[in-house]
């Protein structure tokens, strides 16, 4: 029988396929990425960071194991200390300090995501918490497994670091939420199983507005002074 994850990614295709064929994707693949581009990506996703950590947070105190503590603590350590890599090789290509990409306000996608993940924290068990964080690192594994495959970049490739921190994460961390969500979702009710479906496609369909959000150089409609930004 499939996993009740096998059955959420199949469910998610068109959504993951999307997410492959777009421009952005495209342009890490063929190194032709706007330096606005990068920059607005950095910028909003070092937030995003910033916000997913405080969500592992909200998990951690809903944690009834230790081994589970544990998981969620690494994570954090992860986003903190490794998930700077990508950002930096952005960061090189676009010619930008990393430090000056840091405060931002949250662009209208960037900020929809986050509060998504947010309220499901507040309002939801570990296990829609979960179902709600599955589709961030699932999709980047993906993305960089398949552009390893597709372009075989050597290290002259702008984006050789990000494809390999990416792509090289095998089961990691995906593996390891996909085995904790399954274990849970054994003894749930189908009621309960649709909940969490609904947490998994609305950040699936939200990564893809990410990346479109950073393709467009998305921002709220109207340009406010500094200090009354929302986000
Ligand atoms: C919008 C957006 N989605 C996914 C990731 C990738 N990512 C973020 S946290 C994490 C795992 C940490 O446990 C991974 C793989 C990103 N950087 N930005």
């Amino acid at each position: 029988m499939r996993s009740f994850t096998e059955e959420l990614r199949s469910e998610a295709e068109p959504i993951f396929k999307a997410i492959f064929d777009h421009p952005f994707v495209r342009g890490i693949a063929e190194g032709s990425l706007r330096k606005e581009q990068l920059v607005h990506y950095v910028k909003q996703d070092f937030e995003y960071l910033n916000a997913f950590m405080r969500i592992y947070g909200i998990a951690i105190s809903k944690c009834e194991s230790r081994e589970t503590i544990e998981f969620f603590n690494e994570q954090i350590s992860f986003i903190l200390h490794s998930e700077t890599h990508p950002h930096n090789n952005f960061c090189q290509v676009a010619g930008v300090s990393y430090e000056e990409m840091q405060g931002y306000p949250l662009a209208p996608s960037a900020s929809h995501y986050t509060r998504h993940m947010l309220a499901v924290a507040h309002e939801g068990t570990l296990e829609d918490i979960m179902a709600a964080l599955l589709p961030c690192p699932w999709t980047y594994t993906e993305i960089g497994k398949r552009l390893l495959e597709e372009i075989q970049p050597d290290a002259s490739h702008p984006f050789y670091d990000w494809m390999h921190f990416y792509g090289d994460m095998e089961d990691g961390v995906t593996g390891q939420m996909r085995r904790l969500l399954d274990g849970w979702a054994e003894s749930l009710s189908p009621a309960r199983k649709k909940r969490l479906k609904e947490h998994f496609m609305a950040s699936c369909q939200l990564e893809y507005l990410f990346w479109d959000m950073a393709y467009r150089l998305e921002e709220w409609p109207v340009n406010m002074t500094e200090g009354e930004k929302v986000g």
